[in-house]
């Protein structure tokens, strides 16, 4: 099949090295440093898919028309990376692999021609540098489209991107949304003071942080009416009962999802932006809490102050001292 991928990052440049080697004809749209890369030594993928050079063409906008788009960039990227490309995609379907809440929705929106689904990567990957990618955590991703059934075209996508990668399609999309959102409560701190997540939660303070983060964004769910979907050993019973306990004893919470997952090294895709010196899709992860938080009439000053200080990272160049994030806890 002619697959078209735009943005060949961490994901995308994982997507597009697997689908090659399946057979399919991948063509990444992708710009500047990346492009130049992919141009000259293919895409060099590692880690948990095995090691993988991919020959695959590339340009800084797809020249053929494809028969299925994956829309791979970060989420303040998707808009005018979609419309750079919308003579080309709109009419075909469209997978759009991304973090926070409005991903399939910006999509739509902009490609009235087109079925748009969204997929939530449980894959960790890193962009190390242009072109080379290095895979740290290959669990299986979900796909599907708003809050009804998967639906038969859901099913079929997922089947053919599990030529690639393990991928399920799912009833109640925006449910898993809203959990995966929680989930990327763990991005935000580490991405403040630059460490692991291992590091961060072997720290009771910046752990405590994480933890507030995280029940926030479960409370401002629970008021605007969410049902959590069943995601990285977190479901809806389960993130109830965290939403009403004690920070200290919350703080299992995370600790245990950062062990289960393996994730003790992982940075999170925010810090791996600010490492390249680049802005961070942070205003569509906590940012989302902040804005979700409005429209049920209550405030998320957590999410807020998380927010801000990554804004300040980003403008710094470097991180921030613990003693800044630690300052959070008085708002809880
Ligand atoms: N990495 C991970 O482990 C995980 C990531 N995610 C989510 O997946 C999504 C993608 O993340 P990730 O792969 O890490 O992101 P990356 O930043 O690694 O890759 C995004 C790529 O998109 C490119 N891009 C942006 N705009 C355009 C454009 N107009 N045309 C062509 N290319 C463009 C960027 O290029 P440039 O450098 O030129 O800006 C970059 O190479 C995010 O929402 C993230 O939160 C989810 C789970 C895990
Ligand atoms: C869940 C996590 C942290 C996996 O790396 C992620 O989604 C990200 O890095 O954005």
């Amino acid at each position: 099949m002619r697959i078209g991928i735009i943005g060949a990052g961490a994901l995308g440049g994982t997507f597009a090295a697997l689908l090659s080697q399946a057979g399919h004809e991948v063509e990444v749209a992708a710009r500047g440093t990346v492009r130049a890369a992919i141009q000259a030594r293919g895409i060099r993928l590692s880690g948990g898919f095995g090691d993988v050079i991919a020959e695959v063409a590339v340009a800084e906008r797809l020249t053929v028309r494809p028969e299925l788009v994956l829309v791979c960039t970060k989420a303040q990227d998707a808009e005018a990376a979609i419309a750079a490309n919308r003579e080309r995609i709109d009419g075909a379907p469209v997978v759009v692999v991304q973090n926070g809440l409005e991903g399939v929705d910006t999509a739509s929106r902009l490609l009235p021609r087109s079925r748009c689904f969204g997929l939530l990567s449980l894959i960790a990957a890193d962009h190390s540098e242009p072109g080379v990618v290095h895979v740290t955590a290959t669990a299986e991703s979900r796909l599907g489209r708003g809050d009804g059934s998967a639906g038969p075209e859901a099913v079929r996508l997922a089947a053919l991107l599990s030529d690639a990668v393990p991928v399920l399609a799912i009833d109640d999309f925006r449910g898993a949304q809203w959990t995966k959102l929680v989930v990327n409560m763990v991005n935000a701190v580490p991405a403040i003071v630059g460490s692991t997540l291992g590091d961060v939660v072997a720290d009771s303070g910046l752990l405590a942080v994480l933890t507030a983060s995280m029940r926030e964004c479960v409370r401002i769910g629970i008021a605007r009416g969410v049902r959590f979907v069943a995601l990285n050993g977190l479901d809806d019973a389960s993130l109830r009962d965290f939403a009403s306990l004690p920070l200290a004893e919350a703080t299992a919470v995370p600790s245990a999802l950062v062990s289960r997952m393996s994730w003790e090294q992982n940075r999170g895709s925010t810090q791996q932006s600010l490492r390249r010196g680049q802005p961070t899709e942070i205003d569509y992860l906590n940012g989302a809490v902040v804005r979700e938080a409005s429209i049920a009439a209550l405030a998320a000053p957590v999410n807020a102050a998380l927010t801000a200080l990554v804004h300040e990272v980003e403008a710094a160049g470097r991180p921030l001292p613990r003693a800044r994030v630690l300052d959070v806890l008085a708002l809880v």
